[in-house]
């Protein structure tokens, strides 16, 4: 099964993303993830990608493109896997199609986690509050401020796919305002249906 979860900044991506990976054995693929990997590991990636994650913009289509190339490839992906912040840009979504159908693949649903925005900002300063009151390392780009700028590009680079994904007939909405057992629910039935 190949998946992309779609939606906003901290709209529940990657907490769904992980219950996914437990219950169907698929990984999780988080650009912002191995963004962030490359970053702390200093390769030249990271080092490009640093401070244009820091302002919240988006890195560009080439480097992103080319991760998740490599990453597909190895064995674990065989069975599928979850695409989690990504693709994010229309040139990102070509880009993926292109690089299934390379390999005989196919996407089989693309789920949008639809949002409030007026959540999303609580939303976010709550998982810097949990992560600093745990002792965790705060996301830079989790703040007031840069999350405005992500957002903005979400919906001006972002938003599109939903569009794009509709006319390709991949698109499920699912309310990601309900609770978290309640939206995985939710993904369950989107995903039984179009597996079997
Ligand atoms: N597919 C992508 N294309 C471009 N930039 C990306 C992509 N995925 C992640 N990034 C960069 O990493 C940052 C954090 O990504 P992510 O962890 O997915 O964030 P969010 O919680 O905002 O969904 C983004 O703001 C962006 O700078």
């Amino acid at each position: 099964m190949k998946l992309i979860l779609l939606g906003p900044p901290g709209a529940g991506k990657g907490t769904q993303a992980q219950r996914l990976v437990e219950k169907h054995g698929i990984p999780q693929l988080s650009t912002g993830d191995m963004l962030r990997a490359a970053v702390k590991a200093e390769t030249e990636v990271g080092k490009r990608a640093k401070a244009v994650m820091d302002a919240g913009e988006l890195v560009s289509d080439e480097i992103v493109n080319a991760i998740v190339a490599e990453r597909i490839d190895q064995d674990d992906c065989a069975k599928g896997f979850i695409l989690d912040g990504y693709p994010r840009t229309l040139a990102q979504a070509d880009a993926v199609a292109d690089m299934l159908a390379e390999r005989g693949l196919h996407l089989d649903v693309v789920i949008e986690l639809v949002v409030d925005d007026k959540a999303l900002v609580g939303r976010i300063l709550k998982r810097a509050e949990e992560a600093h009151a745990a002792g965790q390392p705060v996301r830079k780009d989790d703040n007031a401020e840069v999350f405005e700028e992500r957002l903005r590009e979400y919906y001006k680079k972002t938003a599109p796919l939903i569009g794009y994904y509709y006319a390709n007939d991949l698109l499920k909405q699912v309310d990601g305002m309900a609770d978290m057992d309640d939206v995985t629910a939710q993904i369950e039935a989107v995903l039984a249906a179009v597996t079997h």
